[in-house]
C-alpha cells in the first residue's frame, strides 16, 4: 500500500471518529443549562411568546439573582426549572436530570431529591397547624427518616438560620421574616443541590427582607447549596454575587459583584454591568441606549483593536476599519 493510501485511510478513520464522537452540549459543565428555551402559551386563540430562546448557564455552587419586569418571564422560568412546565422548544438541565425528558416519577422524584423551594406567600411554604421544626421534619418524615435524625436536622437548620428560638412555635406565631426563614429550612430538610426562591421577600419590609437575604446567602456560602432567588426587586442584586436580567423571555444583561482589594489591602465590591451575548452572537442594547443614539432598524458595525462600535445609520461613515457585515449566508457557513 502506498504512503498516500495510508494516509488517506487514517484520514477516513479520524474522520469517522470524529462523526461518532456526540458535539459537546451547551453549558455541559453548568448546574442548571438553559438552551434557547421558548415557551409559547396558547390563550382564547392569542399566541403569547413568554421565553423567546433564553439561554442561562448557572454554575454549582454560585447564588444568582433573575430579576425582570413583570411579564417579562420570570414565573415561566421558574415554572420549567422547578419541574412544574415543560417548555415548547429548548433544552434545560438540571445536575443529571433533562427537564424536557422526565416522565411524572421521575418528575416528583427530581423535586423531591435535587431541587428546594421557596414561595413569596408564606402559607404556601408551611402548615399552619405544625411547629417550626415539626415543619421542616414534614418532607424527612415521608421520606422515611428516623425521628431522631429528623430531629436533629431541624435544631440544626433552625440554628443556622438564626431561627432556633421559633422551633415550637407555629406560623401565627412568628414574623414574616421569620416565617420565611423557617420555609428555607423546610426547602433544604432533604439536602437539595439548588434552592428556588420565588420573590422571597415580596410581602416583607426593607429590613426584614435583608434577613431573608442574608440567611439565603449563608445557605450558599456555608452549605454550598446553589441558590437562584427571582424576583421584581432589583435592590436584591445587592445581596448577591450575579444577577441575570430578563427582558420580553431572553436574558439581556448580568451584573457581577466581586470584592476588589486595594494596593493597601484595603477591600471594596465593586459591580459590574454586562450585556449578554447570546450563542447567535446577539446582544440586546438597552433602551436607554437606544434612545439618545436615536437607534433602530439598521446600525453600522465596525471592529475596533478591542472592542466592536455601534453607530446610528443616520451618521457619517465611520472610519475605514469599519467591519464587513456578514450575509446571512456568511453567517451560517
Ligand atoms: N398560563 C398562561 N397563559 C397565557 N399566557 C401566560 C400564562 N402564563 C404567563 N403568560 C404570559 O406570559 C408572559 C410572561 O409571564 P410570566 O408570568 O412568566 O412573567 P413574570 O416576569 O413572572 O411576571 P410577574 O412578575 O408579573 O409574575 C406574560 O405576557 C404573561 O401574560
Amino acid at each position: 500500500m502506498s504512503s498516500t493510501q495510508t494516509d488517506d485511510l487514517d484520514t477516513l478513520e479520524t474522520l469517522e471518529s470524529r462523526a461518532r464522537q456526540r458535539p459537546e452540549e451547551f453549558g455541559h459543565n453548568a448546574l442548571i443549562a438553559c438552551d434557547n428555551l421558548v415557551r409559547i402559551y396558547q390563550s382564547e386563540g392569542i399566541e403569547v411568546q413568554a421565553l423567546q430562546g433564553l439561554d442561562l448557564l448557572i454554575e454549582a455552587g454560585e447564588e444568582v439573582a433573575i430579576i425582570g419586569a413583570s411579564g417579562s418571564g420570570k414565573s415561566t422560568l421558574l415554572s420549567v426549572l422547578s419541574g412544574l412546565d415543560v417548555p415548547t422548544a429548548g433544552r434545560v438541565r438540571v445536575g443529571p436530570w433533562d427537564l424536557m425528558a422526565m416522565t411524572a416519577r421521575q418528575r416528583v422524584e427530581y423535586r423531591r431529591t435535587m431541587v428546594g423551594f421557596v414561595w413569596q406567600q408564606t402559607a404556601r411554604n408551611l402548615m399552619p397547624y405544625l411547629e417550626a421544626a415539626e415543619n421542616i421534619e414534614l418532607p424527612l418524615a415521608m421520606a422515611g427518616v428516623g425521628r431522631r435524625a429528623r430531629k436533629a436536622r431541624a435544631s440544626e437548620l433552625l440554628a443556622m438560620l438564626g431561627v432556633g428560638y421559633c422551633a415550637e412555635r407555629r406560623p401565627s406565631q412568628m414574623s414574616g421574616g421569620e416565617q420565611q426563614r423557617v420555609a428555607i429550612g423546610v426547602a433544604l430538610a432533604a439536602s437539595p443541590q439548588v434552592l428556588f426562591a420565588d420573590e422571597p421577600t415580596g410581602q416583607l419590609d426593607t429590613a426584614t427582607s435583608v434577613e431573608v437575604l442574608e440567611s439565603l446567602r449563608s445557605v450558599n456560602r456555608e452549605l454550598g447549596v446553589t441558590v437562584v432567588v427571582v424576583t421584581h426587586d432589583p435592590s436584591v442584586s445587592e445581596h448577591v454575587q450575579r444577577t441575570v436580567s430578563i427582558r420580553d423571555g431572553r436574558t439581556s444583561s448580568e451584573v457581577l459583584r466581586r470584592t476588589h482589594t486595594d494596593e493597601h489591602g484595603d477591600e471594596s465590591v465593586v459591580a459590574e454591568e454586562y450585556a449578554v451575548l447570546d450563542r447567535a452572537g446577539r446582544v440586546q442594547l438597552p433602551r436607554e441606549y437606544r434612545e439618545v443614539l436615536e437607534l433602530s432598524d439598521r446600525v453600522r458595525l465596525a471592529l475596533e483593536q478591542s472592542h466592536v462600535a455601534i453607530w446610528p445609520d443616520r451618521s457619517p461613515s465611520p472610519a475605514p476599519r469599519q467591519a464587513p457585515v456578514p450575509t446571512q449566508a456568511e453567517e451560517s457557513s
